[in-house]
């Protein structure tokens, strides 16, 4: 799944760059001020709660919502940030980040597949605060390389890992922000006792998010009290019967309201 992903990411980004140049748009791009990474580390706890229509496996998820009223009530209940998708597999588009930045002030991540430097700028360009790296798909050198990139531009890098070896190699970069995935991007399962599993090998440096799986404010307490930072949540919060209160849950911070 994940290769086709890629394979697909990589012929849209060629055909994106033809019709618009860098060139075209470099001039354009505003500096960020890495308000992504600051969102989550004033905070004792910080919930990311993501725009999340649809997925490869499940298709079309249960709301009847659009990105931008998620994105109202996700800031209205207490989210730190939140993670828009931007990648058609998820019925994303590029124009998603500005139509949500209209309507909240909290920081978004660009939820994607990032496989090209070009895409960076695009992102900044198009007002994300963040971008998501997957290791699984990146070498060391494109990860430095894009560290680089979205750094210069002030822009925030999640760095999303699903094994002790990608953690590991991870480590060795620059990264700040850590994404643990519980999500087997080549099966599309997810178990978060991957984050339990991998948390004892992470440096106290990196800034420690669970991502995927997360089913209720029970996952959310688990993972809190082992100690990560925050948690990335898509269908948990989309497919919730009332997705206000599972936010507000999902964001309390040892049974208060930490936003
Ligand atoms: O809906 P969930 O299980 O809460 O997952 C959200 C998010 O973590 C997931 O969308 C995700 C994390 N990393 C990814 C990489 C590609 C596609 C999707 C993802």
């Amino acid at each position: 799944m994940l290769n086709e992903i890629v394979t697909k990411k990589r012929r849209e980004v060629a055909i994106q760059k033809r019709e618009r140049p860098l060139s075209q748009f470099e001039k354009d791009i505003i500096r960020g001020d890495f308000r992504f990474r600051k969102g989550i580390k004033e905070k004792p706890w910080a919930l990311i709660a993501e725009c999340k229509l649809a997925s490869p496996t499940k298709g079309e998820l249960c709301t009847a919502y659009t990105e931008c009223e998620l994105a109202q009530i996700y800031t209205a209940n207490g989210a730190t940030a939140l993670s828009v998708h931007t990648d058609k597999h998820f019925k994303g588009k590029l124009e998603n980040i500005k139509m949500v930045k209209a309507v909240t002030p909290l920081p978004i991540l660009r939820k994607d597949f990032i496989i090209d430097a070009y895409q960076i700028y695009e992102s900044r360009w198009a007002g994300a605060d963040a971008i998501l790296l997957i290791a699984a798909v990146l070498s060391d050198e494109e990860m430095n390389e894009y560290l680089e990139v979205a750094a210069m531009l002030g822009l925030d890098c999640l760095v999303e890992v699903h094994t002790l070896e990608e953690l590991l190699r991870v480590q060795k970069t620059s990264a700040v922000l850590v994404g643990i995935n519980n999500r087997d991007l080549k099966t599309f399962t997810t178990d978060i006792s991957n984050t339990f599993a991998l948390m004892p090998y992470c440096s106290s440096k990196i800034v420690l998010i669970s991502e995927s799986g997360i089913k209720n404010q029970e996952d959310a307490k688990r993972l809190q009290e082992a100690g990560v930072k925050g948690i990335l949540v898509g269908e948990g919060l989309v497919c919730a019967h009332d997705i206000g209160m599972m936010t507000q849950e999902m964001a309390l911070c040892q049974g208060q309201r930490c936003s």
